[in-house]
């Protein structure tokens, strides 16, 4: 038996479900959404926004540091209690900011984590509401690990929360969030140890230029332990002991002042209570979707990171979104584009990458050239003094366009769209190479990317 019932309920106020939820109101809807935590979800509070404040004061530190001797007598002072400061006047307006909006657009809004009473019936803050349509938008969380000790870990929300930088720490994981704790943390100051699970880190990514970085990280005093896991983690005098095992199954001890958690992310679907709706998720325990966003219910869809369907990405997410409001409220039927998708990893250089990797460049039975050069020694990346710069161009030459654009330098994650932009328009080498950039900037590279 329900309380009340609404044309359409959401569950989970990021960016994916406010904005489904934004669009179902302005269409005349009656909306009800519930968020188990602060009005907002994970990009303004605990990812992107917060993460680019403190990359941006590492990347100007890290661009002094590489003009030591060139101008520059000195590194510049730092504090971070005041990035702290200046990262939460971003993150702290944004629950009530985002709360208030919804309320704004005439949508019921609750503060509780939401669970399937019966395929149509939601249960939060202490009511049964019946939802004609039900979107879920409940993104990722930190996943949770079981070797004893793990509890001691910071995961990448705590970090982002951090009173005082550590002098030394152990980032477990080398993906997207690893890789950008490391660099960030290293370039204001603290000594990083980094344990990979793979023989690179961001193995998402190409993985020359992710060793290039990995050399370029080691040259300036990171260290890097590949293949190798965190198994351990105990307290010992007010810093703590990370136990590692490499592939040959050798065990090494390092004592450090913090250990943060940036081993994977899971879907936030396990408090759901999903079975009690027949909604069918993957062996990743993300809810299956369609191309239209529904689930196995055609009146329940999903969105956002909880799915199976594109990066969990913001600017995917949010594309997703449009998608499914378009869907849902008549104005009309569009398909996902998700291909290609460009992405960034905010190291120092940044990493970047769109359309084809290169075992798909190997596995391909097209007529796919290779343009792959370390560019350190190029103009925009010397003007900077660069550790390192390289790309990696695909093409497919019986058609002339470009396939695939992977990228490590200073400014990879403004020209990595210029990039997917060639990629998804089709425009011809021949044009890209006659193309007249401004001069000196990173895209004025472009026409010399492509050999021939
Ligand atoms: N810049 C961005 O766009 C950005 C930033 C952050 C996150 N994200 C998104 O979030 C997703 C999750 O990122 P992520 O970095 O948390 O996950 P990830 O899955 O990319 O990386 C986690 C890594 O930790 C390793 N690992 C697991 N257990 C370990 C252990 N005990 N010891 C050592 N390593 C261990 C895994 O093998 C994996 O390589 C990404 O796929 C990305 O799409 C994107």
């Amino acid at each position: 038996m329900s309380d009340k019932q609404y044309d359409v309920l959401v569950v989970g106020a990021g960016s994916a479900g406010q904005s489904v939820a934004t669009a179902a109101a302005r269409a005349g809807r009656s909306v009800a959404m519930t968020e188990g935590r602060a009005y907002g979800g994970t990009c303004p509070l605990r990812g992107c926004d917060p993460k680019l404040v403190l990359h941006a004061a590492a990347e100007a530190v890290h661009r002094v540091q590489r003009l030591s001797g060139k101008g520059f007598t000195a590194a510049p002072g730092f504090h971070w209690p005041d990035l702290m400061a200046w990262k939460r006047s971003f993150t702290e307006p944004m629950p009530e900011k985002a709360r208030t909006a919804m309320r704004e657009a005439g949508i019921d809004v609750y503060d509780d984590y939401a669970s399937f009473v019966d395929d149509h019936t939601l249960s939060f803050g202490g009511v049964h509401l019946r939802g004609k349509t039900i979107v879920l938008a409940t993104g990722m969380r930190p996943a949770p690990l079981d070797f004893p000790g793990h509890e001691h870990m910071l995961t990448s929300d705590e970090f982002l929360d951090l009173e005082e930088l550590p002098d030394e720490m152990v980032v477990v994981g080398a993906g997207y969030i690893g890789t950008e704790v490391a660099h960030i943390s290293h370039a204001l100051g603290c000594r990083v140890t980094v344990v990979a699970s793979g023989p690179v880190p961001l193995e998402k990514f190409d993985p020359d230029l992710t060793d290039l970085l990995r050399q370029a990280d080691e040259d300036r005093g990171m260290t890097y332990h590949l293949n190798s896991r965190a198994v351990a983690v105990r307290p010992d005098d007010g810093r703590f002991v990370v136990t590692i095992e490499d592939a040959g199954g050798r065990r090494t001890e390092i004592r450090t002042d913090r250990v943060i958690h940036c081993a994977g992310r899971v879907p936030n679907t396990d408090r759901l209570n999903l079975e009690a709706a027949g909604i069918n998720t993957d062996d990743q325990g993300r809810i299956k979707v369609n191309d239209q966003l529904q689930t196995n219910l055609a009146h329940v869809y999903a969105v956002g990171d909880c799915t199976n369907v594109g990066l969990p990405l913001t600017p995917v997410a949010g594309h997703a979104a449009s998608v499914l409001s378009d869907h849902l409220f008549k104005v009309k039927d569009r398909p996902l584009e998700l291909h290609p998708t460009p992405t960034v990893a905010f190291a120092l250089p940044g990493m970047a990458a769109v359309g084809m990797t290169a075992a798909e460049a190997a596995a391909s039975p097209r007529n796919i050239g290779v343009h792959y050069k370390v560019s350190t020694d190029w103009f925009h990346p010397r003007h900077r003094n660069a550790a390192v710069s390289a790309f990696k161009l695909f093409t497919d030459d019986d058609r002339g366009v470009v396939v695939g654009a992977h990228l490590l330098g200073p400014d990879a994650s403004e020209l990595i769209n210029l990039l997917y932009v060639a990629i998804r328009q089709e425009i011809p080498i021949r044009e890209l190479k006659r193309m007249v950039f401004a001069y000196p900037t990173a895209a004025s590279m472009i026409p010399s990317m492509i050999d021939g």
